[in-house]
């Protein structure tokens, strides 16, 4: 087994007027005392002032040495003055550039790994960022030159669930056209190489939702399943990948909590994210996978009335560092 030393995670500032500031120096207060979760900030040092104790960085080692004494924060040139809750689109620019900076330092193994803090999307389509979120940007991000980006899967994890999704920012009405047996075959094999390599299942029991009510009835409330997902679950099958014909949506993630599956892979993002947030409203985590670096987030938003209010809770990206730091040194003991 190979050991690597360990690297401290990058954190992005998130949107400057959301809680992401105050739930960066909340993190830190709590986590300052545990080296193995070591975090520096990509952010204006003047958002955490009075929040934590900040010491300027000039490069991510820097954190290590900072972390137990103060929040470690890499300055991040342009970043425009602004209100906690008051969200201003001149940020946009800064926003986008923390992102890529903290994905280039878990490429060029200086981070361990990213975890971001929340965006708001329509403010960033507004000035023409073209991805839906972090998960598509963070892929674009990690293409190898000439190669086309990888593919991202977002997936959460939280109440004692692991939630893929196979459709994340669409229409709902988009969905149904969206689903193709081939893509949720290469979905499976992404999701069941990720929960072996970065969450230690040997042998993971994967199960698909199905998108209509009772999976389709066999095809008499909807098609979808016997016409594309259960196909894709057989090719899965036949792959090694021990993988269900869809489940019906309202029974499966009670029968992944009692144990019958270490993931469900769900039909759309309310389908999937609804049980999570209300088992767990305050300490899901968003992981990508499919990357060839660690990407974490919480599994809120920017939540501007509590950065207003000073009522931001860092719970969801305690969370989301501990998971990625326990993702970052299961690929260093594997690499
Ligand atoms: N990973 C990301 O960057 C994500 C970004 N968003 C963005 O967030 C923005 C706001 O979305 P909403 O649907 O309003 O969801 P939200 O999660 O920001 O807020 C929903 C409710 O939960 C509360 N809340 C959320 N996180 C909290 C925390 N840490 N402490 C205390 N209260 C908290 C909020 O105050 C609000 O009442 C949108 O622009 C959306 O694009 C949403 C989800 C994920
Ligand atoms: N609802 C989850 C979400 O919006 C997260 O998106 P991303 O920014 O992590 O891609």
């Amino acid at each position: 087994m190979t050991h690597l030393p360990p690297l401290p995670l990058a954190l992005t500032m998130g949107d400057p007027a959301g809680c992401g500031p105050a739930i960066t120096a909340a993190a830190w207060h709590q986590l300052r005392a545990e080296p193995g979760l070591a975090f520096y900030v990509i952010g204006a040092p003047a958002l955490y002032a009075g929040m934590a104790p900040v010491r300027e960085i000039s490069a991510p080692s820097d954190a290590l040495g900072v972390f137990a004494e103060a929040l470690p924060v890499l300055p991040l040139a342009d970043v425009p003055a602004v209100q906690p809750g008051q969200p201003d689109a001149s940020a946009a620019p800064a926003i986008i550039r923390a992102i890529a900076l903290a994905t280039s330092h878990a490429l060029a193994h200086q981070a361990g790994g990213l975890v971001t803090n929340p965006i708001n999307k329509a403010l960033l389509y507004g000035t023409g960022f073209a991805y839906p979120g972090h998960t598509e940007y963070v892929a674009h991000l990690c293409a190898a030159p000439g190669a086309p980006a990888p593919r991202p899967v977002m997936m959460l994890v939280g109440g004692g669930l692991r939630v893929a999704l196979a459709t994340i920012h669409i229409r709902l009405a988009d969905v149904p056209g969206a689903l193709d047996t081939a893509a949720l075959v290469a979905l499976g094999e992404i999701v069941a190489a990720a929960l072996t390599r970065d969450f230690g299942l040997a042998t993971p029991r994967i199960a698909f939702s199905g998108l209509n009510p009772h999976a389709g009835e066999n095809g008499t409330i909807g098609d979808e399943e016997v016409r594309i997902i259960n196909p894709a679950a057989h090719l899965l099958r036949q792959k090694g990948i021990d993988m269900s014909d869809a489940r019906p949506g309202d029974t499966v993630f009670a029968e992944a909590l009692a144990g019958a599956y270490d993931a469900v892979i769900a039909m759309t993002h309310d389908q999937g994210l609804i049980p999570v947030k209300t088992l767990d409203l305050w300490g899901g985590v968003n992981v990508t996978l499919g990357l060839p670096v660690v990407r974490t987030s919480p599994d809120h938003g920017t939540a501007y009335d509590a950065a207003a209010a000073g009522t931001a809770r860092p719970d969801s990206l305690i969370a989301a560092i501990r998971l990625a730091a326990a993702m970052a040194d299961a690929r260093r003991a594997t690499p």
